[in-house]
């Protein structure tokens, strides 16, 4: 480790974790660790059922450091105002038998529901069973305690009944969908409904993943990096012939989402960074080894580290004249990824691959295609026709004989990509422990800077 790395790497940082509550006890401030797989950044949990039921004791433990505790209370990681389930119907009303049937329906999800989803339960639990807000507003460092606040206060003025609908159909649409994606068998022919933070269709020989949290501009989550590899795995074994990534909203994406930094597991942020390395190694890893040909399509701009995947080993990227391509490594105190620190001097030339990786410029769709890394540009207005159009009669074409091609084009380079990936991922391990990443994190989540 370098010597700014004494800024973060040296401080030891205890759990923030969500706990068990009994149902029908008050919110408790009880201590149960979030378990971390040793090599994989994704929490594993036992049973999440068994530390959430119906209404969630959040925990927060004293003793965070100083630095740690300024970053996280400058980032809004538990804010949460974006849970996209409709919970308005209000034709309906629930009764306390069909509440009492929501809150065991809870405990019996298989599949974690997240802490947006787990913080929007919470909220209506205690509208419905205490009213509107009635707790103190804790102080800015007890984070948990403050998301648990925040989330019940927004609820306002609203009636007890009505949360107690918005409860129900919150699970209920939440045991629909986590359960269906266990039930999703790749090679199916229909949208998969089973994902949080993608919507996965397969359609006329095309499975097109689309990244889909628009409002946080398709920032990768954890959540939706583990989502990505499975929709990559599920695709590459699907009877579809080829495979398009793009995104929704207006951004294809804004890249790692930086509130990734936050969530700080019991072992501190090198356990957090040996774990981020694990995860990023094993996505791009996915990348390098997808069979089939796959296809960037991004009408918009695109931000951060998916470029450098799906730049590096797409067979094709089509943009629309509106569409930029940035990778700002530096200027978020970070290093190349995705095996871009290989394949952009290759395909671009090391000039421009230095410009755009280590000063971070951002290059136009025009330019982007000038320098060999994108197939082709169409106006902003046609895009979605022209790309659609020309995906359809790809998909006509012989499957196993464009897996074949592919094949041979990329198998030369899979081993050093891999290495690449491999050395990538170590040097930007330790760049999260350095001084000049945590700023940059801490600009972004106080909203002091953007790119
Ligand atoms: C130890 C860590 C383990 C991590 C696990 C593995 C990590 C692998 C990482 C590999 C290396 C990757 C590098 C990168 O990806 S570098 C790029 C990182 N991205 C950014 O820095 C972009 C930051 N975002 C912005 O600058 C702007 O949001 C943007 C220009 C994209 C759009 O600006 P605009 O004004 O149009 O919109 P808003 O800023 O209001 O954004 C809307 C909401 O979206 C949230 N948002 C956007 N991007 C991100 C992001 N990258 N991370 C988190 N949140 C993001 C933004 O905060 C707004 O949210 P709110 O509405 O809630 O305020």
């Amino acid at each position: 480790m370098g010597p700014e790395g004494s800024g973060w790497a040296r401080r030891k940082v205890r759990a923030v974790v969500l706990c068990p509550q009994s149902p029908r006890s008050p919110p408790a401030f009880a201590h149960a660790p979030i378990l971390r797989g040793p090599d994989s950044g994704r929490v594993s949990r036992p049973s999440w059922a068994r530390w959430f039921p119906g209404h969630p004791g959040l925990h927060f433990p004293a003793g965070l450091p100083l630095g740690w505790k300024a970053l996280l209370a400058k980032s809004e990681v538990i804010s949460f105002p974006v849970v996209q389930l409709h919970l308005n119907r209000t034709a309906m009303r629930a009764s306390q038998k069909d509440f009492e049937n929501a809150m065991n329906q809870v405990k019996l999800l298989k599949k974690d529901p997240g802490n947006e989803v787990k913080l929007k339960l919470y909220s209506l639990y205690k509208q419905a069973t205490e009213g509107p807000c009635n707790m103190p507003k804790p102080g800015v460092f007890d984070l948990i305690n403050k998301a648990k606040w925040d989330a019940w206060n927004a609820l306002g003025s609203l009636p007890k009944e009505t949360a107690r609908q918005n409860y129900v159909d919150l699970v209920s649409s939440l045991s629909s969908s986590l359960e269906s994606s266990s039930q999703v068998e790749p090679g199916t022919d229909r949208k998969s409904t089973g994902y949080e933070t993608l919507m996965v269709t397969s359609e006329d020989g095309i499975t097109k993943i689309m990244l889909n949290r628009p409002t946080k501009k398709n920032a990768l989550n954890v959540e939706m990096y583990h989502e990505i590899m499975h929709a990559l795995k599920a695709a590459s074994k699907d009877d579809s012939a080829i495979t398009v990534l793009t995104g929704n909203g207006d951004y294809y994406s804004s890249g790692n989402d930086l509130t990734n930094f936050t969530d700080i597991p019991p072992g501190g942020v090198e356990e957090k960074a040996k774990n981020g390395a694990v995860l990023l190694r094993e996505f791009v890893g996915c990348f390098i080894d997808f069979p089939k040909p796959l296809i960037a399509s991004g009408q918009c701009p695109a931000l951060g580290h998916l470029p450098s995947p799906s730049l590096g080993y797409s067979i094709a990227v089509y943009a629309s004249d509106r569409a930029t391509f940035h990778t700002p490594f530096s200027h978020l105190g970070q290093s190349p990824e995705g095996c871009s620190s290989y394949t952009f001097p290759k395909i671009m030339s090391p000039a421009k691959a230095t410009e755009m990786l280590v000063f971070g410029k951002k290059l136009t769709a025009g330019e982007a295609c000038a320098q060999g890394l994108v197939t082709e540009v169409f106006p902003d207005s046609t895009f979605q026709k022209e790309v659609w159009t020309r995906l359809k009669a790809f998909a006509k074409l012989p499957p196993n004989a464009m897996r074949i091609s592919k094949e041979i084009i990329r198998n030369r380079e899979k081993e050093k990509l891999h290495a690449v990936n491999a050395e990538e991922c170590s040097v930007l391990q330790g760049r999260w422990l350095s001084d000049e990443c945590m700023n940059a994190v801490v600009n972004f989540l106080s909203r002091k800077s953007k790119l």
